[in-house]
């Protein structure tokens, strides 16, 4: 067919509009020689593949309207008779033939450069800024779609060929990379061209073809592209809600967005059904299957509606345009953002989120690769972290798994102390650096019990000044979290998989509850509930957006879970700014039927009291997005890890010091960023180095704890993973072990690793040592921090007033099982201001004394220090009442001795990590204190030689 008439047909067809002759668009008359060989290209492929349109297709494509599915219907006819054997070798399916089959990952589809196509984002406002369009593309949208791709082989046939070869879900994700990370070829490749083929599949398809499509789109349509309201389903709530909702606002707060992924081989080998045959862009109808008394089955149907419901043929990409994309401009205003997914195990988080090539965290770096490139971003460079939280602890898997602590500052920025971030400058690097974090992961999974389906992992990127690598200007979290069906999984009689389901229960309740909160605005958000809210903290307040993607899998023997994945999700949408939108929804005349509440979006069909919704009152409309202020203050979440309900027990024994430790010291808003290890870059005399005024051993950065990042690792010492899963039982014994430091002195390190967690841990396929740290030229320069001495090897201050006597201490020994080592300080210099007096009253006229500033963030310090070690202190009283609170119940019921036995060892073992972060926070203040009064004394004494 040639290149005239099939534009010919397009017209008569009047489909030009739907997209599918945007080429006409991109090049108006006269087209130079070029373009229109490109154009004609493309038309062309667009000739071959428009006859293997099936029904399915149009929605996709953007051809919702009934007349347009008409007239397409009409030309896809046309075409085929005109081209009858484009359509032979694979003939399009039928709508009645079953739900498409998963397709083969888009691994197999695209090619790694399409990743690298920067898609850069146009109609997203930034925070704090006017500007409602802040980022100009230079490129319009590419994108490709899996759907597209399946035009190749629409077949049902070819479909099946292609998922025979599809391998089975066994969660093979790429993050389970078998051996060492070979170093990638992409790596000395220059990015490959754009093929025209992929671009004319990108054009218009997934990217703007969709958002244009979802945009203009009317009623809800089901999964076979027929409006809803048309098909049954008329005047039931959801329906006439969500067409009333149309599409929703891409710059909320908080987004809750759904995907269903397709069925896969196994699944459909078994005849297994579709749960979920119906969605629409905001709706998703949930068919369970049930059992009566009587044996009788029925089904039970469940409604729901959230901000965008994403089909299973929807792709990465156009997954990427309404979820995170919006956040990538975000974070270029000086925003926090995060995107999660949520989902039962197998249900498509990490093919979603961090899909080596086309998970949403590549996507986005594509954008903002586009958008560093840009001269007003000039002054900016990306950053990636990327860790696991496990159990509560947190891993680095840029950093062979080395525990990380997770601290707040005064300015509540949470930090990562010990996270090894690099700079990235394109998205292969971003790649390369993510898949060495993923195969590092994996390891932890089969090396030391640690599967991955058990644990969150966070991806970060982050923008800061090329000037000031302290200084965050952006961050952007990408967050597969574990499988949520994990924490209910109560079955398993492995102590260890319960610990692990429980652990995993507690992030994801904490998680509900804290968004929950911020969409209320409550006074108190229960970050502390968990470690993973902890970690996400300041991606919830002050200027941040969070995106969710629950995640379903539609095969009928997963109906429980993925019900309780969307009513997870309906939780937090449910209390989303929403509400009023529905409410107006309402007064606008949307009629309730028997079946619904009388709230106007859930048509309640099934008994199931779980999907009832609360009917949202006119009082508790959440404020628009503009109205909302989410700045919370340290009273907003005074308590630590524990349970609200073991408050009030802890609270006896630590009563409230929280007026004197949130009690602000003047001027303490009024300073400058600087860091620890910066000393070599802004070094202004006798500031401490470095430290943000603000910053505190709670929101202490990496570069303040050197020694967590940087502390040597002996063989050994790799297997110190200091979760207490990772442990073999064993009694712990005092530490103690010899190190010297910098100065040559000796000294007791407090951090030396106890013999009992050196033991070997379960040997596996793959261990920990096997691989080879992340290559340097790889991750690009190291940080200052990496050089630094490590702290461990901190010797106390009386030890410092004389360094060429080094004095051997043995701070560890006297204080004997996991007891921090008090320093003693010789009356003398019991305090720094005394030290200072003894050699003020000397040189009274040429002492340096700190200055203000100085002394306003070592109070602020000192404070976080209190209330860290408080903090430890209640933890303390908890584990010590929990296990005696384990010995007399077991005592009521005659619990054997070894049970009690295997309790005392994990309390030992719970116990001991929390001395570990006790010690840490001591020995950093005291850190600060030494580098005061040791510049204090450098700073005199290049005085007095002056
Ligand atoms: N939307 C989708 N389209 C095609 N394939 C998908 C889709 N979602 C998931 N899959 C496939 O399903 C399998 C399981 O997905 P994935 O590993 O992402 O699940 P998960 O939710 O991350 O599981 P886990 O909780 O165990 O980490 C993978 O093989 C993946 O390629």
């Amino acid at each position: 067919m040639s290149t005239s008439l099939f534009l010919d047909t397009l017209r008569r067809a009047d489909l030009e509009q739907v997209g599918l002759a945007s080429p006409l668009a991109a090049f108006p008359p006269p087209p130079s020689p070029l373009r229109l060989l490109i154009l004609t290209k493309q038309i062309a492929i667009r000739a071959t593949v428009l006859p293997k349109l099936s029904m399915q297709d149009y929605t996709p494509l953007g051809v919702t309207a009934l007349e347009d599915r008409k007239r397409l219907f009409q030309l896809v006819q046309t075409l085929r008779q005109e081209l009858p054997g484009v359509t032979k070798a694979a003939p399009p399916p039928a709508i009645s033939q079953p739900a498409p089959v998963m397709r083969v990952p888009q691994t197999a589809h695209r090619r790694p450069s399409e990743a690298l196509q920067p898609n850069v984002p146009r109609t997203f406002g930034t925070p704090g800024s006017g500007d409602p369009n802040p980022v100009i593309s230079s490129n319009p949208a590419p994108s490709t779609s899996r759907r597209t791709n399946n035009l190749t082989a629409p077949s049902t046939s070819n479909t099946n060929t292609d998922t025979a070869k599809t391998p089975p879900m066994t969660r093979s994700r790429s993050r389970t990379l078998p051996g060492q990370m070979p170093r990638p070829d992409i790596l000395s490749s220059s990015p490959s061209k754009t093929d025209d083929d992929f671009a004319i599949l990108r054009t218009k398809k997934s990217g703007d073809l969709s958002a244009e499509a979802r945009r203009g789109a009317g009623p809800l349509l089901d999964a076979y592209g027929v409006p809803v309201a048309n098909k049954g389903g008329v005047g039931t709530k959801s329906n006439l809600a969500s067409g009333a909702m149309g599409l929703s606002d891409l710059n909320q707060k908080i987004r809750v967005c759904v995907r269903k992924r397709p069925l896969n081989r196994k699944e459909l080998e078994r005849n297994e059904i579709d749960v979920a045959p119906k969605t629409g862009l905001r709706s998703i109808v949930i068919n369970e299957p049930k059992v009566k008394v009587d044996l009788t089955r029925y089904t039970e149907q469940h409604n729901f509606t959230f901000d965008e419901v994403f089909d299973l043929d929807v792709t990465n990409e156009e997954v990427y345009q309404r979820t995170a994309l919006p956040l990538v401009n975000y974070i270029f205003g000086g925003g926090k953002a995060t995107c999660f997914a949520y989902g039962q195990t197998g249900s498509g988080k990490t093919f979603t989120m961090l899909d080596a090539r086309h998970g949403l965290y590549v996507l986005a770096a594509r954008d903002i690769f586009a958008m560093l490139g840009q001269p007003r971003y000039s002054h900016l460079s990306a950053w990636i972290g990327f860790y696991e939280l496990y159990q509560g602890h947190l891993y680095d898997l840029l950093n062979d798994r080395k525990r990380l602590f997770a601290r707040e500052d005064g300015k509540q920025n949470v930090v990562i102390s010990g996270l090894k971030e690099y700079p990235i400058n394109d998205v292969n690097n971003l790649m390369q650096v993510f898949e060495y974090g993923s195969s590092v992961r994996s390891t932890g999974s089969t090396g030391a019990n640690a599967d991955s389906s058990r644990s969150h992992a966070v991806l970060q990127v982050l923008l800061k000044p090329k000037k000031n690598r302290k200084q965050i200007v952006g961050k952007l979290s990408f967050i597969d979290l574990a499988g949520s069906e994990r924490g209910a999984d109560r079955g398993e009689s492995d102590q260890k998989t319960r610990m692990e389901g429980a652990e995993i229960n507690k992030s994801l309740l904490a998680l509900k509850e804290c968004i929950r909160a911020l969409d209320q605005a409550k006074t108190h958000t229960p970050f502390r509930q968990s470690k993973l809210t902890q970690v996400l903290k300041d991606s919830f307040v002050g200027n941040s957006r969070t995106c969710m993607i629950a995640t379903v899998s539609p095969n009928g023997s997963n109906s429980e879970h993925t019900l309780n994945t969307l009513r997870y999700a309906d939780r937090v949408k449910e209390l989303k700014g929403e509400r009023d939108r529905r409410r107006h929804g309402e007064d606008q005349g949307v009629k309730e039927n028997n079946e619904t509440n009388d709230n106007g979006y859930r048509t309640r069909q099934s008994s199931d009291p779980n999907t009832w919704r609360e009917s949202p009152s006119v009082e508790n409309r959440s404020p628009s997005p503009e109205e909302e202020d989410y700045s919370f203050s340290e009273s907003d979440d005074p308590d630590l890890f524990v349970n609200e309900d073991e408050d009030n027990f802890l609270d006896e024994d630590f009563p409230s010091d929280h007026d004197i430790l949130n009690e602000d010291f003047p001027h303490e808003d009024a300073f400058d960023i600087s860091d620890d290890d910066d000393e070599e870059d802004d070094e202004p005399e006798f500031i401490v180095p470095s430290v943000k005024p603000a910053t505190t051993p709670l929101g202490r950065h990496q570069h303040h704890i050197p020694h967590i990042a940087h502390r040597p690792q002996t063989h050994g010492e790799r297997f110190t993973l200091p979760s207490s899963r990772l442990k073999p039982p064993e009694i712990p014994r005092p530490r103690s072990s010899t190190s010297t430091d910098s100065t040559g002195s000796t000294s007791n390190s407090t951090y030396a690793t106890p013999p009992m967690y050196n033991t070997p841990v379960k040997q596996s396929s793959r261990r920990i040592d096997d691989l080879v740290s992340p290559p340097e030229e790889l991750f690009g320069t190291p940080t200052p921090q990496e050089k630094q001495v490590p702290s461990s090897r901190y010797t106390p201050l009386y030890m410092h007033r004389s360094r060429s006597a080094t004095t051997i201490v043995t701070t560890g020994k006297e204080h004997g099982l996991a007891t921090p080592p008090v320093p003693t300080f010789p009356p003398a210099l019991a305090s720094p201001s005394m030290a200072r007096t003894s050699s003020s009253s000397s040189n009274a006229n040429t002492t340096q004394h700190p200055d203000l500033q100085t002394m306003d963030e070592f109070i602020k310090q000192h404070r976080a220090e209190i209330r860290e070690v408080t903090e430890c202190s209640k933890s303390e009283t908890k584990l010590l009442a929990n296990f005696t609170l384990g010995m007399s119940s077991q005592d009521q019921n005659h619990g054997s001795v070894d049970r009690t036995g295997s309790e005392f060892e994990k309390y030992l073992r719970s116990l001991d990590e929390v001395l570990e972060i006790k010690v840490e926070s001591i020995e950093h203040l005291r850190g600060k204190i030494k580098r005061i009064l040791e510049q204090g004394r450098e700073s005199t004494g290049t005085r007095l030689e002056g």
